[in-house]
């Protein structure tokens, strides 16, 4: 059934700026009325139609082509009307205007899919794909993301829900026949799906933390002393002059921000102010930023130099980490001493130490495929979906009540609990594809789509 939108809605689709061609399109009610009094007919259904799109005063406001999609077949799932013009914002704004003067309202961000969701033309995890596949940065997450839309992930997922609901429905006739029970729930029938239930849950979850990874990536801080090197590695791993170096102690002042990707992964690079009783206040606000900086970061690159011991200002960083960030230390200026790039892990501390020339770019190779391993990142992109953080806290919870129902079942033979807990496995799962979910879990993810989507 048609999702009753009482609403005409309509925007830019394309990006904004110049392009060759344009398209402000319109989903609702109205679009059959706008196109009659744009084009001076109604284009035959999923036809290009070229013509003339006129003004109120029937002028030619713009010439181009116009698509109609009657309901149900369009993107929406409701009438949709394109009118694809000449790719600039003038143009645009002039098409745009018009069809609100028919009647449309402005859409907002992400509505044209929201609305494709309520028509069921798209499940959530399909939706979010959309916008992940226009923000995706590299082939790998562009890759991934094309998979989730085309469903892959969906099924797992609706697959994973099925079993769950059909074991649900076994151990509940069970508790049915009190008298049979407890044969019933230990034949091994359960107990082995249970496990292939979980066996399942946990490559789907896999598969979904390196779609996260693809997503999200990794962000590392470097934090050092002055004249460490820190912007001479942010620049070497980012290709770029984007920080400055200088032999001056304190030339970087606040944070400069760089991302790359490692084989896709995106990294997210803050090179920081060196760390010192600095005296400038312009400075000491600028060690202040690299310390909060720590807060959002996966994990910390401590700079010392090659060669030398530890300083008493480089224990005193070692010494301020925050417990939880995970910490690689780099050994820059290996050239000064001529020493071989290298990784090695040091006995004591368990931490690992890069080898490596900044300015020279010896070593980097050996730091990123350490960032990579160490965020758990696998590279082998063959079947990733892309998956975002709130499907891995669906997926976990799922994990956690299915090992909660082994448990149930395991150590007390205790169907109705086992069931309860399949049946909360089963409400997670389906938040991932928005068969359960809220209105205010919608709205946050439709609102963070660009205009137009
Ligand atoms: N011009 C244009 N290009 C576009 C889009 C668009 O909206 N307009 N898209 C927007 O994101 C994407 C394509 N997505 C689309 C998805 C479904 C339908 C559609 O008409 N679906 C109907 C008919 C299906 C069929 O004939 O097989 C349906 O689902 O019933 C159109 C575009 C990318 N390219
Ligand atoms: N020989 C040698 N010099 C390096 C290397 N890396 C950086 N340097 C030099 O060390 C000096 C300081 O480098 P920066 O990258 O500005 O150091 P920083 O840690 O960002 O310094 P602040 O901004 O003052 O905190 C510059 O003269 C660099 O050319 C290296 O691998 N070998
Ligand atoms: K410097």
């Amino acid at each position: 059934m048609e999702f009753d939108n009482i609403d005409t809605i309509a925007a830019i689709a394309t990006a904004p700026g110049r392009g060759g061609v344009g398209i402000v399109r319109v989903s609702g009610k109205k679009s059959a009325q706008i196109a009659q009094a744009v084009l001076g007919k109604l284009p035959q259904p999923r036809y290009a139609h070229y013509g003339n799109f006129y003004a109120e005063d029937g002028s030619v406001l713009d010439q181009g082509i116009a698509l109609y999609f009657p309901n149900p077949n369009s993107f929406t799932g409701e009438d949709v009307l394109e009118l694809q013009g000449h790719g600039g914002p003038v143009v645009l704004q002039w098409l745009l205007s018009r069809v609100v003067e028919l009647g449309a309202r402005l859409a907002e961000p992400g509505e044209f899919s929201k609305q494709a969701f309520m028509n069921d033309k798209l499940d959530l995890a399909q939706a979010e794909a959309i916008a992940d596949l226009i923000e995706a940065s590299s082939d790998q997450a562009a890759k991934s993301a094309m998979r989730s839309l085309q469903g892959d992930f969906s099924r797992e997922v609706n697959t994973l829900v099925e079993e769950l609901t059909q074991l649900r429905i076994y151990v509940e006739a069970a508790i049915d026949f009190p008298e049979e029970e407890i044969d019933f729930l230990s034949d091994g029938k359960v107990a082995g799906q249970l496990q292939h239930i979980l066996d399942r849950l946990h490559i789907v979850f896999e598969s979904a933390k390196q779609g996260a990874l693809l997503r999200e990536g990794m962000s590392v801080v470097i934090l050092g002393r002055p004249n460490a090197g820190k912007s001479s590695l942010l620049n070497a791993l980012s290709g770029k002059e984007s920080a400055i170096v200088t032999d001056i102690a304190g030339t970087t002042r606040d944070i400069v921000k760089e991302e790359i990707n490692i084989d896709g992964m995106p990294l997210h690079i803050l090179d920081t102010a060196g760390v010192r009783e600095a005296t400038d206040q312009v400075e000491q606000i600028g060690i202040e930023r690299a310390w909060q900086a720590l807060d959002s970061a996966d994990r910390v690159l401590v700079m010392l130099q090659a060669g030398e011991a530890i300083h008493e200002e480089d224990q005193i960083i070692l010494d301020k980490l925050p417990p939880h960030i995970p910490v690689t230390l780099v050994r820059n200026k290996i050239d000064l001493i001529d020493h071989a790039p290298m990784v090695e892990v040091e006995a004591d501390t368990g931490r690992t130490v890069i080898w490596l020339s900044a300015k020279h770019k010896l070593g980097l190779e050996a730091l990123q495929e350490h960032l990579k391993t160490e965020m758990g990142y696998a590279q082998t992109a063959e079947g990733v979906f892309m998956a975002r953080k709130r499907h891995l806290d669906a997926l976990q919870t799922a994990l956690d009540w299915t090992v909660n129902g082994q448990q149930q079942l395991e150590q007390f033979a205790a169907g109705e609990l086992l069931a309860e807990d399949l049946r909360l496995a089963q409400e997670a799962l389906a938040e991932i594809t928005g068969r359960f979910t809220s209105d205010d879990l919608l709205g946050r993810i439709f609102t963070s789509f660009c205009i137009g989507k």
